[in-house]
């Protein structure tokens, strides 16, 4: 957007705070430019290696539903691409609309989706907990996938099913043995940017890996995301849906893609 937005326009509906870090110069999400990208021929796939035994928990955090992993281990790590070392798998969330036009973070020559999933794993080999290394700048890698409307996702159905149970913020239940490689395209074709984290604490530590091709879930799976609420129980009910942050400017940098 351009920067004569008024700032009533940065004020989020969700978050009611400013949504621009003063000084910001690599915020997130951005519109991926596809002419304006840079092929690197150095950069390798991304390779997951995820085991469906660390799955601990789903949880409603008042934002998103988050699938939390044990990250006390190495056994499901994220590693090559623009990695310098391998990074943990500590959980993975979607943003998504109130409808089927919009929903995504990210978007692509302008194009929106109606949803986006991230998964996000910190700088093991440099930091002790998640913790420290939200807060530093190669701490985190968040694996960006876009969703869209066509056939039944069956892998995703098991959370799907799961996710009355989460229906109010603070809510959390038991999910185990969930192998998240299923959420990934088959195409490992992707670009990649230093960007930050699109919520609060909107911290620049973020090497943002985004999927060139979406996965396929149908109208009945994003329409259960949406029947989620922000609201604790007892609080007013308002339904968790457009829980996704305004485009922010790409600022002097470069997207890098792994294709020609
Ligand atoms: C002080 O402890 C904590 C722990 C965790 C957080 C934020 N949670 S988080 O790091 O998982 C993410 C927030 C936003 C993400 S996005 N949409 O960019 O992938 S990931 C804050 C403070
Ligand atoms: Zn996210």
């Amino acid at each position: 957007g351009c920067n004569l937005q008024d700032n009533r326009a940065n004020l989020h509906p969700l978050w009611k705070g400013e949504i621009d870090v003063p000084g910001g110069s690599r915020q997130s999400p951005i519109n991926i430019r596809i002419r304006d990208s840079v092929f690197h021929p150095q950069l390798a796939p991304v390779h997951t290696q995820y085991d469906p035994n660390t799955c601990l928990h789903i949880w409603n955090n008042g934002y998103s539903f988050f699938v939390e992993f044990d990250d006390s281990t190495d056994k499901s790590i994220v590693s090559g691409g623009p990695l310098e070392n391998p990074f943990r798998l500590k959980q993975f969330h979607f943003h998504w609309g109130r409808n089927n036009d919009w929903g995504s973070e990210h978007t692509v020559d302008s194009r929106v989706f109606p949803a986006e999933l991230h998964l996000v794993h910190w700088n093991c080999s440099k930091y002790r907990t998640f913790e420290e290394a939200i807060m530093e700048p190669n701490g985190l890698a968040v694996i960006g996938v876009f969703l869209k409307i066509g056939k039944q996702h069956e892998k995703l159905q098991k959370l799907v099913d799961i996710l009355p149970s989460v229906r109010y913020k603070d809510a959390l239940t038991e999910f185990n043995y969930f192998d998240a490689s299923c959420l990934l395209p088959s195409c490992v074709d992707y670009w990649t940017y230093s960007g930050s984290l699109t919520t609060p604490p909107l911290t620049e530590s973020v090497t943002w890996i985004i999927m060139k091709k979406p996965i396929e879930v149908d109208h009945s799976q994003l329409a259960v995301f949406r029947s989620l609420l922000f609201t604790a129980v007892g609080e007013e009910e308002k339904y968790m849906v457009d829980n996704f942050r305004p485009l922010q400017p790409i600022m002097n940098r470069t997207v890098h893609s792994s294709f020609e």
